[in-house]
């Protein structure tokens, strides 16, 4: 289909795998795109339910605004295969499209013309669009971002947050079955990220699948239900968040006085503490993995309360491997090698450990 002949066809046992057209809002095997030399998007295989909110999330220049591009036929693929609402893109595009709603790089609105006037110049332009309902569909959508007070306001005097809910309005004019948003939230201050991410929750109650793309985790934990993680150009997670943070590997934390003694019994039980900057001063407990430990360093001193005090103490912090020793047979050997333990903990991990992990690279997660 899309795919041009730069790359290898796919394997046999590839192309005998069925598509599973009819769970899947958006489907890609081995979708690859080139820019010169460049690997923007290397062999992504999304698999994207119906009905869900669908998180696309990697940091920046990771190929997520490539990837939707291409998806939607914007661009065009170096290699591999895109299905949308069950049909092989670009190929059933005309067919497809007008199901699909889409907010990439923002509609161009004129600044001098009104929120509704704009609307209903873009609605005329869309050749599927029956121009009989106009006037109502424009009103709806209007009324559906919350912006129905603004409606006869040129769009020169709305906020960034009022301009991005236009665009989603804009992609709201027709009964859409599969919403795309292209970092809906980026540039907004926090009362328009809120209302954009309230807004893309209520769209998914009424059934639309949304995929939309981020750099931060935090909104893709509050907003999805769902999410795929890129990486350089290739996708290194993907899953229901509830997998996603089930697939993280669990940490043990160890608060005590004998972190030589301790790190010796951990590594006989096949754990290794990740090097910190050790024993800290001050009679507080040390910080062992930096900033994130800091915040967690504050709650350990808080549950251990005045026993540090005139004593040095470490935390150390270790994955847990899948075939450690439970975590009450772990403190037992400690303890009955002589380790003094002011605090103990298994935890699971983050959503943000295991994306940092991932990517390799630390996620905004402000707002
Ligand atoms: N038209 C283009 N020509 C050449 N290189 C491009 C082009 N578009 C994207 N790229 C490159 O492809 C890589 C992926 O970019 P892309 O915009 O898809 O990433 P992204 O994850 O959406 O990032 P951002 O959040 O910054 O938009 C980047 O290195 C980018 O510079």
């Amino acid at each position: 289909m899309t795919a041009t002949t730069a790359e290898p066809a796919p394997a046999p046992a590839e192309q005998a795998r069925p598509w599973q057209d009819g769970d899947l809002a958006v489907q890609t095997r081995g979708l690859t795109k080139r820019f010169g030399r460049q690997l923007a998007v290397d062999g992504v295989d999304l698999a994207v339910p119906r009905g869900s909110v669908f998180g696309f999330l990697g940091p920046n220049g990771s190929g997520k605004t490539t990837t939707i591009r291409v998806m939607l036929g914007l661009a065009s693929a170096t290699a591999g295969q895109v299905h949308l609402l069950g049909r092989e893109m670009p190929r059933h595009g005309r067919e497809v499209l007008p199901r699909v709603g889409a907010l990439v790089e923002g509609p161009g609105f004129y600044p001098y013309l009104s929120g509704e006037a704009n609307l209903r110049r873009l609605d005329t332009a869309n050749r599927y669009a029956p121009g009989d309902t106009r006037t109502a569909r424009v009103a709806a959508a209007l009324e559906r971002v919350g912006l129905s007070h603004a409606a006869h306001k040129k769009v020169r005097a709305y906020s960034l947050g009022m301009k991005q809910r236009l665009g989603i309005a804009n992609a709201l004019l027709s009964p859409r079955e599969l919403l795309v948003l292209d970092e809906p939230t980026n540039g907004l201050d926090p009362q328009g990220t809120r209302e954009v991410r309230a807004l893309v929750r209520s769209l998914a109650e009424g059934g639309t699948t949304v995929f939309v793309s981020s750099h931060l985790l935090a909104e893709v934990e509050q907003m999805c239900t769902h999410a795929a993680v890129m990486s350089v150009g290739r996708l290194v997670a993907h899953g229901s968040l509830e997998e996603l943070r089930r697939a993280g590997q669990p940490r043990v934390r160890v608060l005590t006085p004998d972190p030589g003694p301790a790190r010796d019994v951990l590594a006989r039980l096949g754990i290794a503490p990740h090097d910190g900057p050790g024993e800290s001063g001050g009679g507080t407990a040390g910080a062992a993995t930096g900033d994130r430990a800091g915040a967690v360093t504050a709650g350990l001193r808080a549950e251990v309360g005045g026993i540090l005090d005139g004593d040095r103490a470490t935390i150390l912090v270790a994955p847990l491997p899948d075939d450690a020793p439970p975590p009450e047979d772990i403190a037992a050997a400690l303890v009955a090698a002589g380790v003094r333990l002011r605090g103990f903990a298994v935890e699971e991990a983050s959503l943000e450990d295991r994306f940092v992990a991932l990517t390799g690279e630390g996620f905004d997660v402000a707002q």
